[in-house]
């Protein structure tokens, strides 16, 4: 496909750690958005017969909200930097990083979103939040009241969103700083909410780097599936990246542009 080769030859390539090529697993089968062991076959088959339509374009837009200090700004510098800050500088507003990953061969960028918890820069990153295909709420494993405004960052953010089109996950952070025993009692509030609002529940540190990239995978990896099977629903029988033959008794493209749009990208 012409227009696919020329894109590819403008950016420069995918960094070689951002290759996915095996579908990363769950953390817990108990609150996971799916628990398959393997990309969905209608998407591993697009993607080898180069039928992805317009996702190797595409950016998902991922927003990152919770509670001051739980920690998402560092979650967000482990993965794009590989960097830690034992200092806490409060983000004011929002903060954006780019991430490019290859998945099954097709370029996927993922545009992460880093909004402020502080409840005086609240209303600057809310208006940040539309548009957003994941969602991803952080608390802190070692603050209960973390968890417990879950809900609340949930309602916020699915405000500015179509809530059938949102992927959801649940990040507990610095997990390194609790015991297991205090950490599986946490856990099993988490994975209760998780199940609740449908997220994906994760735990991470962004010190040690536990799960952290794992996690990020995961999300750039169920955000390539769902957008692939959005186009290919798009297509209907149409194939994608096939020329469109139009005559005066097909209306085909106009039935497929008159469908709801997935609520995902800029
Ligand atoms: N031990 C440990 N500390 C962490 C971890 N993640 C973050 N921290 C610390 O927690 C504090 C807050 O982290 P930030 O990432 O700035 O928190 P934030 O959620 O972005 O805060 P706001 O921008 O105000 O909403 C900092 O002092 C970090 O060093 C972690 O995994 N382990
Ligand atoms: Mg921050």
């Amino acid at each position: 496909m012409s227009v696919r080769i020329s894109a590819m030859s403008v950016l420069p390539p995918v960094r070689k750690d951002r290759v996915i090529a095996q579908l990363p697993q769950c953390y817990r089968k108990e609150a996971a958005l799916h628990t398959k062991e393997e990309f969905n076959n209608k998407v591993k088959t697009a993607c080898q017969e180069q039928r992805t339509g317009t996702v190797g374009f595409k950016i998902s837009k991922v927003i990152v909200v919770g509670d001051l200090a739980v920690g998402k700004t560092c979650l967000i510098n482990r993965f794009c930097k590989d960097a830690f800050d034992k200092n806490y500088k409060a983000t004011i507003g929002v903060d954006f990083e780019m991430e490019r990953f290859e998945v099954l061969g097709v370029p996927f960028s993922l545009q992460l979103w880093d909004t402020a918890g502080q409840e005086r820069f609240k209303c600057i990153a809310s208006t940040y939040y539309r548009g957003a295909q994941v969602v991803i709420i952080v608390f802190d494993v070692n603050d209960v009241a973390s968890l417990g405004h879950v809900r609340q960052w949930l309602e916020d953010a699915l405000k500015e969103n179509d809530p059938t089109a949102v992927q959801l996950f649940l990040v507990g952070t610095k997990k390194d700083l609790s015991s297991p025993a205090q950490y599986s009692q946490i856990e099993q509030d988490a994975l209760k909410i998780a199940q609740e609002i449908t997220a994906e529940y994760w735990a991470v540190s962004s010190l040690t780097g536990e799960n952290v990239n794992e996690f990020f995978f995961r999300v750039a990896s169920l955000a390539f599936e769902t957008n692939v099977l959005a186009e290919l629903e798009k297509s209907g029988t149409r194939q994608i990246g096939e020329v469109v033959k139009i005559n005066s008794t097909s209306n085909n493209l106009y039935t497929t542009s008159k469908k709801k749009q997935p609520n995902c990208c800029q």
